[in-house]
């Protein structure tokens, strides 16, 4: 299993540019750092149209792309000792690693992964009851509330069991056995937040906070805003259109955009997927790193005040097999206040952005489509 922790802008700001501010892309002016992103979070690139905001035609060139195979960094939650420093180093290089050792039971994901399976399987008209996805339920190909469009299938769950009714919700996603269905996806939630934990208080070890439950205190509180979600890319069906100059929907190679490039909001993201390839993240404009499928690992990637990159990805679906992906969004209570920890803030390397809270934040990022930036809305003047 891999474990994804992306990036939650929340903590860590730091004073670093991001390489990607260097470059202007054809399709971004500017891009800023991830504030918080201690694992392979994503990074927010502002993109509109540069024609949109100069008002002229731009040239139809296509967008350079790479593929760059690298590897990325291991950390093995069984040898303690070691686990903090490399999360850290993991974070500043490429805010994105893969976890092993992560105790989370075999049994308890391979359930997951059935009980999804059971329900991506049925016909589109029962999938269509557990919708639309308001913010929770089924959706297909319409990604968020901004016209964001990709191959894939998906299912978003509320993580916290005080304010999310799983049992009540699992009626109209299962019609076959709906207590098996919640009861696989809150044993999986408690699992992964015991890890998303352990995975904050190593990296709150490695930067030598004073409080080193900081973070994990956020997620383990009562009112935590995580969130779960489960989405399936199928085999391609038909041949790849490519769709103008749209990176909303847009192919590339023998492949679809099964979700498009864009940084999760949440504080850290674990991600999980069955052995199907197709899950890619950016260090740089334009150069694309592909993440081998590790069905026994866990993918993560999370952020801070700029110390840690934030890492931006998207998915392209396989055009033979599915892919099925389980992504827990570790997010803290809306009322939560996100500011630099005291330790990364010095004269040398000042506060980033302003301090905001989970809701303000998440609102501005649902406002926004999925590749475009949010956090230099938040930027100190
Ligand atoms: C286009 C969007 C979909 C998204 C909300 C947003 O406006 C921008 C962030 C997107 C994202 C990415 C990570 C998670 O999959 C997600 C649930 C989240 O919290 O932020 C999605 C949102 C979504 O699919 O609704
Ligand atoms: O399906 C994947 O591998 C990644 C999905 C993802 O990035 C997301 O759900 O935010
Ligand atoms: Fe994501």
């Amino acid at each position: 299993m891999y474990l994804l922790l992306q990036h939650i802008p929340l903590w860590f700001m730091s004073t670093k540019p991001d390489r990607r501010m260097e470059s202007i892309s054809r399709h971004s002016l500017f891009r800023d750092n991830k504030l918080f992103s201690l694992s392979p979070s994503l990074s927010h690139y502002h993109t509109k149209p540069w024609t949109s905001m100069v008002g002229v035609a731009a040239p139809p060139r296509a967008r350079p792309e790479k593929i760059q195979a690298i590897d990325l960094p291991v950390v093995d939650l069984s040898r303690r000792s070691e686990a903090a420093g490399r999360i850290v180093a993991a974070c500043e290089k490429y805010g994105f690693f893969k976890v092993v050792n992560h105790g989370v039971p075999w049994e308890l994901v391979a359930s997951v992964e059935e009980q999804g399976l059971m329900f991506f399987n049925k016909p589109s008209a029962d999938k269509l009851k557990a919708g639309p996805a308001n913010p929770y339920g089924y959706g297909s190909k319409n990604i968020g509330f901004n016209g964001d469009i990709g191959e894939v299938e998906y299912l978003l769950l509320g993580a916290n069991p005080n304010l999310f009714d799983m049992s009540q919700r699992a009626k109209s996603i299962s019609n076959h056995d709906p207590e098996k269905f919640s009861w696989a996806m809150r044993a999986y939630i408690a699992a992964l937040r015991d890890v998303v934990c352990e995975i904050l208080e190593l990296m709150a070890e490695g930067l030598t906070m004073a409080d080193g439950s900081a973070f994990s205190r956020m997620i383990r509180a009562a009112d935590d805003d995580s969130v779960l979600r489960l989405n399936y890319y199928p085999p391609l069906s038909s041949p790849p259109i490519a769709i103008g100059r749209d990176r909303r929907k847009e192919a590339v190679g023998d492949s679809k955009v099964g979700f498009g490039e864009h940084s999760d909001p949440q504080i850290l993201t674990v991600l999980r997927s069955n052995d199907v390839d197709g899950l890619q993240i950016s260090l740089e404009d334009g150069v694309w790193i592909p993440v081998p499928a590790d069905p026994i690992a866990l993918w993560i990637n999370a952020m801070t005040n700029g110390r840690f990159l934030s890492v931006r990805h998207r998915v392209l679906t396989n055009p033979n097999k599915m892919r099925m992906s389980v992504a827990y969004f570790a997010a803290p209570p809306l009322h939560a206040r996100i500011a630099s920890p005291p330790e990364l803030v010095t004269p040398q390397r000042p506060a980033l952005y302003r301090p905001f809270t989970w809701a303000e934040y998440k609102s501005t990022a649902y406002s926004l489509q999925l590749s475009d930036t949010r956090l230099n809305l938040f930027r100190m003047a």
